[in-house]
């Protein structure tokens, strides 16, 4: 007691806070509101620190958020709706109207273009991320204009403007083709794989579900389900349940997702096992691009080597004969049955491989380069690392053939004679920087 009477006693600036003549009630309550005034300004203080200056959660959400709203402050309005009737607009009496995803992709580039061509109603979706080079996003994109076709920037994981696309234009079908690709990145950023190839696909498929009509909807699988599966050619019926990278792992689950939502739901879906496909408008990511500009460049590039020098093979398949395949596939996928997310019966659920059904060692892959490039090639011949790579693949492509006479008809050669023309043209003879 006495202690605290010292401490009320004394002044906290000393000289400042004087002790007159002034009655002691007096002195304390100017003493007390000193303290409230300190503590005010603390309590303001660390507000201040914690929701502006904190480099941790909090400023992050809200700059997050910030920018979120911003970019769908974007989506919508008139102008923008009048857009997307105009691309999604068939011209061809069948009346086939698709919303293709990842439609700045490669494959979505030459697929919606090639529907646009034939008269259906296009309209893309694509979220122009950077795991490669997005400025080639964008090239696409001018391309894919200038033939009628809109796309939209938005992510999968977006339900409420998927689902606005919807109320929009009743897209009788889906070209599922966004997903996060790459066999060896899935060891750097394995949460972007969950995030397109998991998350994305089920929200897509729960939109396609509830609307009405329900489309039908044909996505992108991969030659990697088979993983370490040795029967060759590789058959629809073998086993896939070896995956041998997380990015194959991926996509075999998607397969599961979308058997479930077919069974729940009766969404016709069709899964495309696509073989290494290459071509004009390509990915850099992918070693027949990267080992073309890296050839150019005078680099050395590695080729994978499996065990006792075995060899290591694609069956890398054209983009022109994907693309007969895609449109075979959305050509034959019959129509979802359910409506307002309740099944009404049994819906078709197909799974094709589409390869070239003739592989090809990857070191013949690096002559025929060099000789379309006249540029001898700085072979570093280097063992199969254990990340992902898969020693061959080989496609049965018959599954296919019955089904929409899927016939592949460009050899490597030539289609890689096309590849780097056209990369010669895009980028100049390795003077313009590639990503
Ligand atoms: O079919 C698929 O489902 C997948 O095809 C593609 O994967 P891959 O067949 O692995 O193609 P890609 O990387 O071009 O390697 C080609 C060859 O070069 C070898 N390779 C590769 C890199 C290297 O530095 N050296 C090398 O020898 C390598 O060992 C391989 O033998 C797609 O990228 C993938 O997204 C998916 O769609």
């Amino acid at each position: 007691m006495s202690q605290m009477k010292h401490i009320d006693n004394t002044p906290s600036t000393p000289g400042k806070f004087k002790i007159e003549k002034s009655p002691y009630n007096r002195l304390r309550l100017q003493f007390s509101l000193a303290k409230i005034i300190f503590w005010s300004l603390v309590f303001v203080g660390l507000i201040f620190v914690f929701f502006y200056r904190s480099p941790s959660s909090s400023s992050h959400v809200s700059s997050d958020l910030f920018r979120r709203s911003l970019r769908t402050s974007s989506y919508g309005g008139p102008a923008w709706e009048k857009k997307i009737k105009a691309s999604a607009k068939a011209r061809s009496s069948n009346g086939m109207c698709v919303l293709v995803t990842g439609a700045a992709g490669f494959v979505g580039t030459h697929v919606s273009a090639a529907l646009k061509r034939r008269g259906n109603g296009v309209l893309g979706l694509d979220n122009f991320n950077d795991y490669y080079d997005p400025s080639l996003k964008r090239a696409r994109q001018e391309l894919l204009e200038r033939s009628g076709v809109y796309i939209v920037e938005a992510d999968i994981n977006d339900a409420a403007l998927l689902k606005k696309l919807f109320e929009i234009v009743a897209f009788t079908h889906v070209m599922h083709l966004a997903a996060q690709a790459g066999v060896r990145y899935a060891m750097e950023n394995p949460s972007s794989y969950v995030h397109s190839n998991i998350a994305g696909l089920v929200n897509m498929l729960e939109v396609c579900k509830s609307v009405n009509p329900q489309p039908s909807i044909v996505w992108a699988s991969s030659s990697s389900v088979y993983g370490l599966n040795t029967k060759v050619p590789f058959s629809e019926r073998d086993r896939t349940d070896q995956p041998a990278s997380l990015y194959a792992a991926t996509k075999k689950a998607g397969e599961e997702i979308a058997h479930t939502y077919n069974h729940i739901y009766g969404l016709s879906i069709t899964g495309l096992r696509f073989f290494t496909v290459y071509g004009p408008w390509g990915r850099p990511d992918m070693a027949y691009f990267f080992f073309t500009r890296d050839i150019l460049k005078g680099k050395s590039i590695p080729i994978f080597e499996a065990a006792n020098h075995g060899t290591v093979a694609r069956d890398f398949t054209y983009i022109d004969d994907i693309v007969k395949g895609c449109l075979g596939a959305l050509d034959t996928a019959k129509k979802s049955t359910g409506s307002g997310g309740k099944k009404k019966g049994p819906a078709q659920l197909r799974v094709f491989n589409l390869g070239n059904t003739s592989p090809v060692p990857v070191s013949d892959l690096v002559s025929i380069l060099e000789k379309l490039l006249k540029v001898k090639a700085k072979r570093l011949i280097m063992k199969l690392p254990r990340n992902g790579d898969v020693q061959f693949t080989h496609a049965n492509i018959s599954l296919a053939q019955k089904e929409f006479g899927y016939k592949p008809t460009t050899d490597l050669q030539t289609g890689l004679k096309k590849f780097v023309r056209w990369y010669l043209s895009y980028y100049g003879n390795g003077k313009k920087s590639v990503q």
